[in-house]
């Protein structure tokens, strides 16, 4: 793979998707020491909400330690050059979420939606261009429909107002033959003006091949964690991705031991467990799981005597998909009922 002379956009989701690995109780000092430490390495781009975005805090998703507000009006005065995104799923998030965010200085709104559902970004993805924000369409699960599906919603999604749009691969399931079809039909397919982003976890150990791969085939931003800290194995470590674009030759502005030692010495320390393809994580990448329902079936193995590995094999054969939390304690009954019948 040549990928000499390409530039990328890397996109720090430790604050974001780490929240999910931390029970979203990532202290405020927390946040603003990290923050400051990617801004010095020159990360262009830092998400910072609950796991599940703007207005997340709830019993379904779990109660943050802070408020966004709280957590964005921290973050945002202390940073030199890094800019600051919010995630916002529809149905999760209101217009005065996402107002807030903007009103607050965030330049970025990223619009999730389960990968056949773009409909439901038009009000937000509409209101973040009206706003002049930096507008992102954000298509999760993306391992579970077709490439042509892909690029119709993504032009949904851009039809609304969208300048990016990404291939979220949510459950660390894709291979890279499917990121490189997925990604360059994307790219092939929509104006050159709109960018391609990809957002890896790292369930199958693909991170670092699948976002080299996304690149390849026409992607421009990037996402990962320092560390990996993210949901189930994490997402792309950012301080390894930066070292293999350095020896590729891929521009990304950032100091690479600069964001080791953001690893090293301040993200590491706070994790509540070590993030790696350990036997559940694994097992979310090889079912096609939602990697935010990892912590959830560990809780529920506690309770049901039953292995979270059972409990994430039934929810991939279910097909569930985020926002059906609820479905972990549903499946974890069921089978432990099945269990005492045996
Ligand atoms: C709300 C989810 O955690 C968004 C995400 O990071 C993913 O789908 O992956
Ligand atoms: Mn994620």
């Amino acid at each position: 793979m040549n990928l000499s002379g390409k530039s990328v956009i890397l996109h720090d989701m430790s604050l974001r998707d780490g929240m999910h690995a931390k029970r979203h109780q990532i202290s405020i000092d927390e946040m603003v020491t990290i923050a400051k430490g990617l801004d010095q390495a020159g990360i262009p781009l830092i998400e910072v909400t609950h796991g599940d975005g703007l207005g997340g805090a709830s019993v379904n998703y779990g109660f943050p330690a802070h408020s966004d507000e709280e957590y964005l009006s921290a973050v945002i005065p202390q940073l030199k050059q890094a800019k600051v995104s919010a995630l916002l799923i529809p149905g999760i998030a209101t217009v005065d979420h996402l107002r807030m965010a903007h009103d607050l200085g965030v330049s970025t709104l990223r619009v999730a939606t389960h990968c056949t559902e773009a409909d439901v970004a038009e009000q937000h993805i509409g209101l973040a261009r009206k706003l002049n924000m930096d507008t992102v369409g954000f298509l999760m699960m993306a391992h579970m429909t077709s490439p042509e599906t892909i690029l119709e919603q993504a032009k949904l999604m851009v039809s609304y107002g969208a300048n990016c749009v990404y291939c979220t691969d949510s459950a660390g399931y894709m291979l890279p033959t499917e990121v490189s079809e997925k990604i360059g039909l994307l790219r092939s397919e929509l104006p050159s003006e709109i960018e391609i982003g990809f957002h890896g976890h790292h369930n199958m150990g693909m991170a670092i091949a699948n976002s080299l791969t996304a690149i390849e085939a026409g992607a421009s931003r990037i996402d990962g964690s320092v560390a990996g800290l993210g949901a189930g194995a994490g997402n792309t470590p950012l301080e390894v991705f930066v070292a293999v674009l350095e020896r590729m030759g891929v521009k990304s502005g950032v100091d690479l031991f600069s964001i080791m030692d953001v690893a090293e010495d301040l993200v590491v320390p706070m994790m509540d467990h070590a993030i790696r393809v350990d036997r559940d994580a694994l097992t979310l990448g090889y079912a096609g799981v939602y990697s935010s329902f990892l912590l959830f079936a560990q809780r529920a193995e506690k309770k049901y005597g039953v292995s979270a590995r059972d409990i994430l094999v039934e929810l991939g054969r279910r097909g569930t998909v985020g926002g059906q939390e609820d479905m972990i304690e549903d499946v974890a009954l069921t089978l432990s009922k099945q269990l005492s019948a045996n």
